[in-house]
């Protein structure tokens, strides 16, 4: 059992921000969350979190609605690493990572437990240097990894991270994917390097218009046709030794294919759900 959203919809700000996605990641994989942006990645992970209730449909944590579920329970099963934390607060990057261990206190506060857990999460990210710095005046990327730290130090079954590398430098990028694929737990990560996603992810959700317009192993999911109906960019993909494929981009608009409909104005590269 795990985390798993069920036909899903959210209807955000009178618009259909996600509309009727079904994922179910598999204990223990890394579940790439791909699509352009404005695709609904975000809100879908939003949901997942708990953070907000869909308009439709269910988030389920083993078998149970999100929304019957305790915060408290929640937060011990799922670490959220989203896109926009930040505080102006003087705060250590230490500090940060122990907010990781709220939800496993018990009455009688801090236990050497969490002390551990708080190291190992330093540890792991690169940071045990930067420990007692003050969070505010880390570089982006650096912040970026006291949040992982923070999510890891939280020891979640399942993990969520919205565009966890894109402050990150290529060999920060690399360390702490390849970290969370190595993690033994379910993570649910959105992705815009499809490259990354292709040398780290045991299958990839592709989302547009917040449908879901393709699953499965990224060498069966990016192709050629894919970037470019879901993208509207030409790309080359080539087979490398051990199946995994390489996308490499082109300038110029893609060809359309000779079947295919005339796009309509305002979503050029829409095609048809999944669902
Ligand atoms: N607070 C909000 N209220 C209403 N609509 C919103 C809100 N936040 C996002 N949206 C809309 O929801 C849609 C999906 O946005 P979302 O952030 O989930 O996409 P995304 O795939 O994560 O995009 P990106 O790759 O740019 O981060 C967009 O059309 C966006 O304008």
């Amino acid at each position: 059992m795990t985390l798993r959203a069920s036909a899903v919809t959210w209807n955000r700000g009178g618009a259909l921000v996600v509309d009727g996605v079904t994922i179910d990641p598999r204990p223990g994989e890394m579940m790439g969350l791909l699509g352009p942006n404005g695709s609904g990645k975000s809100s879908l992970l939003t949901l997942m979190a708990g953070a907000a209730a869909p308009t439709s449909g269910r988030i389920e944590l083993d078998g149970n609605d999100l929304t019957t579920l305790r915060r408290k329970h929640i937060a011990r099963a799922v670490a959220v690493v989203d896109q926009h934390a930040h505080t102006d607060v003087d705060v250590t990057v230490r500090d940060v990572v122990r907010l990781g261990r709220i939800p496993h206190r018990g009455t009688f506060g801090p236990s050497a437990d969490d002390e551990t857990a708080v190291a190992a999460a330093l540890e792991q990210t690169g940071l045990t240097d930067k420990a007692g710095c003050l969070w505010r005046r880390l570089s982006g990327g650096e912040r970026q990894r006291a949040h992982i730290a923070r999510a890891l130090a939280q020891q979640p079954r399942e993990l969520l991270l919205d565009e966890p590398t894109n402050h990150l430098d290529i060999h920060h990028q690399l360390e702490i994917l390849a970290l969370i694929a190595r993690l033994p737990i379910t993570s649910v990560v959105a992705l815009h390097d499809l490259n990354l996603a292709a040398l780290f992810c045991d299958r990839v959700v592709v989302m547009q218009d917040g449908r879901v317009v393709a699953a499965g192993n990224p060498a069966d999911v990016l192709t050629e046709d894919l970037v470019a109906r879901v993208y509207g960019v030409r790309a080359v993909v080539t087979r490398e030794t051990g199946g995994r494929v390489h996308i490499r981009f082109e300038p110029g608009a893609p060809t359309p294919p000779s079947d295919a409909p005339p796009a309509p104005p305002t979503r050029p590269h829409a095609v048809s759900s999944a669902r």
